[in-house]
Protein backbone atom coordinates (compact mmCIF):
# COMPACT_ATOMS: atom_id res chain seq x y z
CA UNK A 1 0.00 0.00 0.00
CA UNK A 2 1.43 3.42 -1.11
CA UNK A 3 1.11 6.09 1.87
CA UNK A 4 1.24 9.38 1.29
CA UNK A 5 1.87 11.92 3.60
CA UNK A 6 0.56 15.40 2.85
CA UNK A 7 2.83 18.34 4.22
CA UNK A 8 1.05 20.70 6.34
CA UNK A 9 0.62 24.01 3.73
CA UNK A 10 3.01 26.66 4.56
CA UNK A 11 1.89 30.70 4.73
CA UNK A 12 2.41 33.76 2.81
CA UNK A 13 3.55 36.53 3.91
CA UNK A 14 3.86 39.85 1.50
CA UNK A 15 5.54 43.25 2.30
CA UNK A 16 4.15 46.29 0.97
CA UNK A 17 4.68 50.22 1.32
CA UNK A 18 5.66 53.16 -0.76
CA UNK A 19 9.39 53.49 -2.31
CA UNK A 20 11.73 53.91 0.96
CA UNK A 21 9.27 52.86 3.11
CA UNK A 22 11.49 50.37 4.37
CA UNK A 23 10.57 46.66 3.22
CA UNK A 24 14.13 45.57 2.05
CA UNK A 25 15.03 46.79 5.47
CA UNK A 26 13.21 44.21 7.51
CA UNK A 27 12.79 41.51 5.21
CA UNK A 28 15.92 39.72 6.41
CA UNK A 29 14.45 40.26 10.18
CA UNK A 30 11.63 38.49 9.22
CA UNK A 31 13.54 35.64 7.63
CA UNK A 32 15.75 35.49 10.39
CA UNK A 33 12.92 35.51 13.07
CA UNK A 34 10.65 32.92 11.04
CA UNK A 35 13.85 30.50 10.72
CA UNK A 36 14.97 30.40 14.73
CA UNK A 37 11.24 29.39 15.17
CA UNK A 38 11.93 26.02 12.67
CA UNK A 39 10.44 27.45 9.42
CA UNK A 40 11.97 26.98 5.87
CA UNK A 41 11.49 30.31 4.34
CA UNK A 42 11.41 31.36 0.86
CA UNK A 43 12.39 34.86 0.56
CA UNK A 44 11.77 36.41 -3.17
CA UNK A 45 10.01 39.39 -4.88
CA UNK A 46 7.50 41.14 -7.35
CA UNK A 47 7.86 42.12 -9.97
CA UNK A 48 10.36 39.17 -10.10
CA UNK A 49 11.07 36.03 -8.94
CA UNK A 50 11.57 33.97 -11.30
CA UNK A 51 14.19 34.01 -14.67
CA UNK A 52 11.37 34.66 -16.66
CA UNK A 53 10.09 37.50 -13.97
CA UNK A 54 13.32 39.04 -13.39
CA UNK A 55 13.26 40.10 -17.15
CA UNK A 56 9.89 41.08 -17.06
CA UNK A 57 11.15 43.45 -14.22
CA UNK A 58 14.57 45.14 -15.99
CA UNK A 59 11.70 46.06 -18.95
CA UNK A 60 9.15 47.26 -15.96
CA UNK A 61 11.91 49.44 -13.92
CA UNK A 62 13.37 51.00 -16.97
CA UNK A 63 11.09 51.54 -19.78
CA UNK A 64 8.41 53.80 -20.12
CA UNK A 65 4.57 52.30 -21.13
CA UNK A 66 1.23 52.82 -20.74
CA UNK A 67 -0.16 51.59 -17.48
CA UNK A 68 -2.25 48.68 -18.52
CA UNK A 69 0.85 47.80 -20.59
CA UNK A 70 2.35 47.81 -16.90
CA UNK A 71 0.10 46.14 -15.05
CA UNK A 72 -0.48 43.62 -17.39
CA UNK A 73 3.29 42.67 -17.53
CA UNK A 74 3.48 42.73 -13.30
CA UNK A 75 0.67 40.21 -13.57
CA UNK A 76 2.68 38.08 -16.38
CA UNK A 77 5.42 38.25 -13.70
CA UNK A 78 3.52 37.47 -10.75
CA UNK A 79 1.39 34.34 -12.84
CA UNK A 80 4.84 32.90 -13.05
CA UNK A 81 5.47 33.71 -9.79
CA UNK A 82 2.67 31.82 -8.11
CA UNK A 83 3.01 28.87 -10.89
CA UNK A 84 6.95 28.25 -9.74
CA UNK A 85 8.06 29.81 -6.31
CA UNK A 86 4.58 30.85 -4.49
CA UNK A 87 2.13 27.94 -4.66
CA UNK A 88 5.14 24.88 -4.55
CA UNK A 89 6.38 26.42 -1.41
CA UNK A 90 3.13 26.90 0.08
CA UNK A 91 2.58 23.10 -0.80
CA UNK A 92 5.73 22.06 0.40
CA UNK A 93 5.20 23.78 3.93
CA UNK A 94 7.45 26.62 3.41
CA UNK A 95 7.39 30.27 4.56
CA UNK A 96 7.25 32.63 1.34
CA UNK A 97 7.92 35.43 1.83
CA UNK A 98 7.08 38.18 -1.54
CA UNK A 99 8.77 41.77 -1.38
CA UNK A 100 5.23 43.34 -2.94
CA UNK A 101 2.23 41.64 -4.31
CA UNK A 102 -0.98 42.63 -5.71
CA UNK A 103 -2.01 45.31 -3.22
CA UNK A 104 1.02 47.06 -5.33
CA UNK A 105 -0.68 46.73 -8.53
CA UNK A 106 -3.86 48.67 -6.93
CA UNK A 107 -1.66 51.32 -5.56
CA UNK A 108 0.92 51.92 -8.13
CA UNK A 109 -1.31 51.05 -11.83
CA UNK A 110 -4.75 51.95 -10.28
CA UNK A 111 -4.86 54.91 -7.31
CA UNK A 112 -1.74 56.48 -8.75
CA UNK A 113 -1.37 55.58 -12.58
CA UNK A 114 -5.08 56.00 -12.69
CA UNK A 115 -6.39 52.67 -14.28
CA UNK A 116 -9.40 51.50 -12.96
CA UNK A 117 -9.25 49.18 -9.92
CA UNK A 118 -12.17 46.72 -11.48
CA UNK A 119 -9.77 45.91 -14.36
CA UNK A 120 -6.64 45.61 -11.71
CA UNK A 121 -9.34 43.03 -9.74
CA UNK A 122 -10.44 41.42 -12.71
CA UNK A 123 -6.68 40.63 -12.73
CA UNK A 124 -6.08 39.55 -9.83
CA UNK A 125 -9.24 37.32 -9.84
CA UNK A 126 -8.07 35.79 -12.78
CA UNK A 127 -4.38 34.78 -11.80
CA UNK A 128 -5.02 34.09 -8.25
CA UNK A 129 -8.60 34.18 -7.01
CA UNK A 130 -7.87 32.02 -4.45
CA UNK A 131 -4.88 33.13 -3.28
CA UNK A 132 -4.54 35.59 -1.31
CA UNK A 133 -1.70 36.53 1.36
CA UNK A 134 -2.29 35.48 5.15
CA UNK A 135 -0.19 38.33 6.28
CA UNK A 136 0.64 41.88 4.44
CA UNK A 137 3.07 43.92 6.72
CA UNK A 138 2.41 47.08 5.46
CA UNK A 139 4.88 49.85 6.07
CA UNK A 140 4.07 53.00 6.42
CA UNK A 141 5.24 56.46 6.31
CA UNK A 142 4.59 59.95 5.14
CA UNK A 143 5.86 60.38 1.49
CA UNK A 144 8.63 62.73 2.52
CA UNK A 145 10.27 60.76 4.97
CA UNK A 146 10.30 58.26 2.11
CA UNK A 147 11.68 60.71 -0.24
CA UNK A 148 14.73 61.58 2.13
CA UNK A 149 15.48 58.04 2.83
CA UNK A 150 15.61 57.37 -0.81
CA UNK A 151 17.59 60.20 -1.71
CA UNK A 152 19.85 60.01 0.68
CA UNK A 153 20.66 56.04 -0.66
CA UNK A 154 20.39 55.38 -3.84
CA UNK A 155 20.00 55.87 -7.95
CA UNK A 156 16.00 56.33 -8.65
CA UNK A 157 14.82 53.40 -11.17
CA UNK A 158 11.54 54.51 -13.04
CA UNK A 159 8.78 54.43 -10.47
CA UNK A 160 11.34 56.68 -7.51
CA UNK A 161 11.80 59.15 -9.92
CA UNK A 162 7.41 60.15 -9.65
CA UNK A 163 6.46 62.86 -7.93
CA UNK A 164 5.53 63.30 -4.40
CA UNK A 165 1.33 63.15 -5.25
CA UNK A 166 2.01 59.92 -7.05
CA UNK A 167 3.39 58.37 -3.77
CA UNK A 168 0.67 60.44 -2.02
CA UNK A 169 -1.99 58.39 -4.00
CA UNK A 170 -0.10 55.10 -3.07
CA UNK A 171 0.22 55.85 0.21
CA UNK A 172 -3.68 56.43 0.74
CA UNK A 173 -4.44 53.41 -1.55
CA UNK A 174 -2.87 51.72 0.62
CA UNK A 175 -4.12 52.88 3.62
CA UNK A 176 -7.49 52.07 2.24
CA UNK A 177 -6.71 48.29 1.58
CA UNK A 178 -5.44 47.90 5.17
CA UNK A 179 -9.17 49.11 5.94
CA UNK A 180 -10.71 46.94 3.91
CA UNK A 181 -9.20 43.97 4.92
CA UNK A 182 -8.18 44.23 8.64
CA UNK A 183 -7.30 40.73 9.43
CA UNK A 184 -4.93 40.31 6.41
CA UNK A 185 -3.16 43.49 6.03
CA UNK A 186 -0.75 45.03 9.14
CA UNK A 187 0.04 48.43 9.17
CA UNK A 188 3.73 49.03 10.62
CA UNK A 189 4.43 52.77 11.24
CA UNK A 190 8.07 52.69 9.58
CA UNK A 191 8.91 55.90 10.96
CA UNK A 192 9.92 54.65 14.21
CA UNK A 193 13.54 53.47 15.00
CA UNK A 194 14.62 50.16 13.10
CA UNK A 195 14.23 48.12 16.48
CA UNK A 196 11.09 49.60 17.68
CA UNK A 197 10.06 48.84 13.87
CA UNK A 198 11.46 45.05 14.29
CA UNK A 199 9.29 44.46 17.30
CA UNK A 200 5.98 45.42 16.03
CA UNK A 201 7.03 42.87 13.00
CA UNK A 202 7.72 40.44 15.18
CA UNK A 203 4.30 40.68 17.12
CA UNK A 204 2.44 40.37 13.83
CA UNK A 205 4.13 37.59 12.84
CA UNK A 206 3.56 36.08 16.13
CA UNK A 207 -0.62 36.12 15.28
CA UNK A 208 0.41 33.38 12.19
CA UNK A 209 2.69 31.31 14.66
N1 LIG B 1 13.15 52.87 10.64
C1 LIG B 1 14.05 53.47 9.86
N2 LIG B 1 14.68 54.58 10.30
C2 LIG B 1 15.58 55.20 9.51
N3 LIG B 1 15.94 54.80 8.28
C3 LIG B 1 15.36 53.71 7.80
C4 LIG B 1 14.38 52.98 8.55
N4 LIG B 1 13.95 51.95 7.80
C5 LIG B 1 14.64 52.01 6.64
N5 LIG B 1 15.50 53.05 6.64
C6 LIG B 1 16.40 53.46 5.56
O1 LIG B 1 15.60 53.96 4.49
C7 LIG B 1 16.14 53.60 3.22
C8 LIG B 1 15.06 52.90 2.38
O2 LIG B 1 14.72 51.69 3.01
P1 LIG B 1 14.40 50.37 2.16
O3 LIG B 1 14.25 49.26 3.14
O4 LIG B 1 15.38 50.20 1.05
O5 LIG B 1 12.98 50.79 1.56
P2 LIG B 1 12.01 50.05 0.54
O6 LIG B 1 12.52 48.63 0.36
O7 LIG B 1 10.68 50.08 1.21
O8 LIG B 1 12.04 50.86 -0.72
C9 LIG B 1 17.36 52.75 3.52
O9 LIG B 1 18.50 53.57 3.44
C10 LIG B 1 17.16 52.28 4.94
O10 LIG B 1 18.37 52.07 5.60
C1 LIG C 1 4.58 44.31 -7.66
C2 LIG C 1 4.45 45.70 -8.19
C3 LIG C 1 5.50 46.60 -8.09
N1 LIG C 1 5.37 47.85 -8.58
C4 LIG C 1 6.51 48.81 -8.48
C5 LIG C 1 6.69 49.41 -7.14
C6 LIG C 1 8.18 49.65 -7.03
O1 LIG C 1 8.43 51.00 -7.39
C7 LIG C 1 8.79 48.76 -8.11
C8 LIG C 1 9.76 47.74 -7.60
O2 LIG C 1 9.50 47.45 -6.31
P1 LIG C 1 10.61 47.25 -5.18
O3 LIG C 1 11.07 45.83 -5.26
O4 LIG C 1 10.00 47.70 -3.93
O5 LIG C 1 11.80 48.20 -5.59
P2 LIG C 1 13.19 48.34 -4.83
O6 LIG C 1 13.85 47.01 -4.83
O7 LIG C 1 13.85 49.34 -5.72
O8 LIG C 1 12.86 48.82 -3.44
O9 LIG C 1 7.70 48.13 -8.77
C9 LIG C 1 4.21 48.26 -9.22
O10 LIG C 1 4.11 49.39 -9.69
N2 LIG C 1 3.16 47.38 -9.33
C10 LIG C 1 3.23 46.10 -8.85
O11 LIG C 1 2.26 45.32 -8.97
Amino acid sequence: MTQQTTAVPGKFITFEGIDGAGKSTHIGFVVDFLAARGKTVVSSREPGGTRLGEQLRELLLHEKMHVETEALLMFASRREHLAQVIEPGIERGDWVLSDRFTDASFAYQSAAGGMDRDKIMALAQWVHARRWPDLTLLFDVPVEVARQRLDAERTLDKFEQEKADFFSRCRNEYLRLAGEHPGRIVVIDSTRSIDETRAAIAAALERLL
